[in-house]
């Protein structure tokens, strides 16, 4: 397969706080990459060390190929726009000004196909209006515009959804999925939203304390899913005493539910309860999703 972005052994020290740790990434070309992490993960600080504006304490990482390692880096880097922490906009410039000021910056003579960039992420009927005025999600999409100058292959995103309302959310899908889909540039996003998330991505690398956890495709992701019925109840001691007994896995993600992975005999199960003079309140049928799964994976109340 090939790789866009590829690292093996990424570590990054900042005192004595191991940030990244052996820290691994596989971004195949073409995908929309979910990097999943809570605060503080390492999720930021990787995605400044491969836009090189941080080093790796140790270890280095290869973009399309080209090791970290080698001077040619600095060219595949070119090929790549991101959009780190908040995006670098001039707030008293329009959408046109700030998109000129980047292609100077790139050496670009000719501002022809800025109108284009425009409309692409939405903004071609902003005018004279400063950035200033923009909504978040407005501001977010010229930061990705800016970050599509010089036509990269690779879009590094860092949050691009939080804080945006539900429209601006929409609109944001809407850009990745067309810049992926139509125009074949891979992106890199990090998010805590995960419904959003899974919405959009293609993989994901799942991070916590430094350390990638798993990478998986959305499509294994999927497989992977298992059914289950949700139960919830008025006593969740006497619930676990009870399905105890079954010896059968189940979780309690609440201290009253339980979700079970097996068939289940409710007449049995409610007779059982009773006995503990505990009422059933509900039960539902359910399927895994990227938020249990994440929860699975870096923590949660198991009992399996
Ligand atoms: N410049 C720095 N100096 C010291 N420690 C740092 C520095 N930058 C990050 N850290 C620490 O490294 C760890 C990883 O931080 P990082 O910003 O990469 O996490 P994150 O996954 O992006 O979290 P968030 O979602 O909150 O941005 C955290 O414990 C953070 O406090």
């Amino acid at each position: 397969m090939d790789y866009i972005l590829k690292a093996e052994n990424l570590t990054k020290i900042y005192g004595h706080h191991k940030a990244l740790d052996n820290f691994s990434i596989h971004i195949p070309q073409g995908s929309i990459y979910g990097l999943v992490g809570k605060n503080g993960a390492g999720k930021t600080t990787l995605l400044r060390i491969i836009c090189g504006l941080q080093e790796a304490t140790f270890g280095d990482y290869s973009l399309y190929g080209i090791s970290s390692r080698k001077h040619e880096i600095l060219n595949a880097r070119k090929e790549m726009g991101a959009v780190i922490e908040t995006p670098a906009i001039y707030l008293d410039m329009s959408a046109t000004g700030n998109l000129k000021e980047q292609y100077r910056v790139l050496g670009l003579r000719s501002f022809d196909t800025i109108p284009q960039l425009l409309k692409l992420v939405g903004l071609e009927d902003t005018g004279r209006k400063k950035a200033k005025n923009f909504s978040l999600g407005m501001r977010q999409r010229l930061g990705i515009a800016i970050a599509l100058v010089g036509n990269p292959r690779f879009l590094v995103l860092d949050e691009p959804i939080n804080g945006l309302d539900p429209q601006g959310i929409i609109e944001m899908r809407q850009l990745l999925l067309n810049l992926n889909q139509q125009y074949g540039i891979t992106i890199l996003v990090s998010s805590h939203i995960l419904d959003e998330l899974s919405r959009l991505a293609t993989h994901y690398g799942f991070i916590d304390n430094g350390k990638m956890i798993k990478e998986i495709s959305a499509d294994d992701l999927e497989n992977s899913f298992r059914k289950s019925i949700r139960i919830e109840v008025t006593d969740g001691k006497a619930l676990a005493a009870v399905l105890k007994q079954t010896g059968q896995p189940y979780k309690m993600p609440a201290p009253n539910v339980a979700e079970i992975y097996h068939r289940l005999n409710i007449s049995q199960l409610t007779s059982a309860l009773d006995k503990y003079h505990c009422d059933l309140l509900s039960i539902q049928e359910q399927e895994e999703n990227l938020e249990s799964y994440y929860v699975d994976l870096i923590g949660g109340v198991s009992h399996e």
